[in-house]
């Protein structure tokens, strides 16, 4: 157990004060509240506690907080009539669509309704595209959060070597955009890859992001790695339910030289990066500097 421990859970609590901070002086120097809608549709009971830490923790820096509850079955027009609104809309600075949405919607066709400059989430496909050719982009929460926490383990990443293991548009393919921004010798990795351990072990940087309960082994890591562990996975053991990430820690954390724990990690990482997301949309709408150190 040589490992230091990232807190991701108290260093996302100073991203939420520090986001605090510039949102009381907004509304000082111009009366200005950024807002955030989220809009969740049915009730898959793990969104819906997402979405109510979600609102807590956006008035809770001194954001307006918009919730929109839709049934299950509502159909994709009245959603997109709902985005069209919320586009419209001035107090709305950032716009969340709840994923996963129910099985009829068209997801690509749900956020690439929203105005890409509240797009918090940065899944539109303008944002996408500024991501990937290194322009001004709202940049995906996750990915974001892991950035801020490797470049606080570490300083200039400049030239060291990053695998990021799983190839979603949500984490990992922006994952390896910022990490290539940041000039990282790059490589993603997926079910298909070959000699995937070996190559885990090649990693200065190794983020994973698979979905696959404990799957990255103690002996895939590089003595002094810095792990970052994206998963989420919640699995019965001794009976009970125990949230794991895509890291087995035990083995991992004897190897590294820093990990992130689950929970506790990255995860409270993505809901910090989600107001900061709101107040960089809000001081671009109204063409103020960004606020620093809270963006890409
Ligand atoms: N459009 C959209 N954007 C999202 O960002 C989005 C989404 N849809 N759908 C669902 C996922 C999941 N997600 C998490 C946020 C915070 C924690 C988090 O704070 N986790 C804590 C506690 C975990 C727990 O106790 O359940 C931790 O890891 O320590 C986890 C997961 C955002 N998501």
């Amino acid at each position: 157990m040589g490992a230091r421990i990232i807190d991701g859970k108290g260093f996302a609590s100073g991203v939420r004060g520090r986001v605090a901070e510039a949102v009381a002086r907004l509304k000082a120097a111009h009366g200005i509240t950024p807002g955030l809608a989220v809009v969740l549709v049915g009730e898959d009971p793990a969104s819906q506690v997402y979405v109510r830490n979600k609102g807590v923790q956006t008035r809770e820096a001194g954001m307006a907080s918009f919730e929109h509850k839709l049934p299950a079955e509502t159909p994709q027009a009245e959603l997109l009539a709902l985005i069209a609104r919320l586009n419209a809309d001035p107090a709305v600075h950032g716009i969340l669509v709840q994923l996963p949405l129910p099985g009829h919607m068209d997801a690509e066709a749900v956020i690439n309704a929203i105005d890409p400059r509240k797009d918090v989430d940065g899944f539109h496909v303008l944002n996408v595209g500024l991501l990937g050719t290194g322009q001004k982009a709202m940049v995906p929460c996750t990915p974001l959060g892991c950035l801020m926490l490797l470049r606080d383990a570490l300083g200039d990443l400049a030239g060291l070597n990053a695998v990021v293991v799983g190839r979603s548009n949500i984490v990992g393919k922006p994952m390896a955009q910022l990490l290539l921004n940041e000039s990282c010798t790059v490589t993603i990795a997926h079910s298909r890859t070959r000699d995937l351990a070996g190559l885990c072990r090649s990693a200065d940087i190794l983020v994973a992001a698979v979905g696959r309960p404990r799957m990255i082994r103690g002996d895939w890591v590089k003595p002094g790695a810095t792990v970052i562990d994206v998963g989420i996975n919640r699995i019965e053991e001794e009976g009970r339910t125990r949230l794991v990430g895509d890291v087995d820690f035990e083995g991992a954390a004897g190897v590294a030289g820093a990990i992130t724990p689950v929970p506790g990690g990255v995860g409270p990482m993505t809901i910090a990066c989600l107001l900061a997301n709101t107040l960089t949309a809000c001081c671009r709408a109204n063409g103020w500097p960004e606020p620093e150190g809270l963006t890409a």
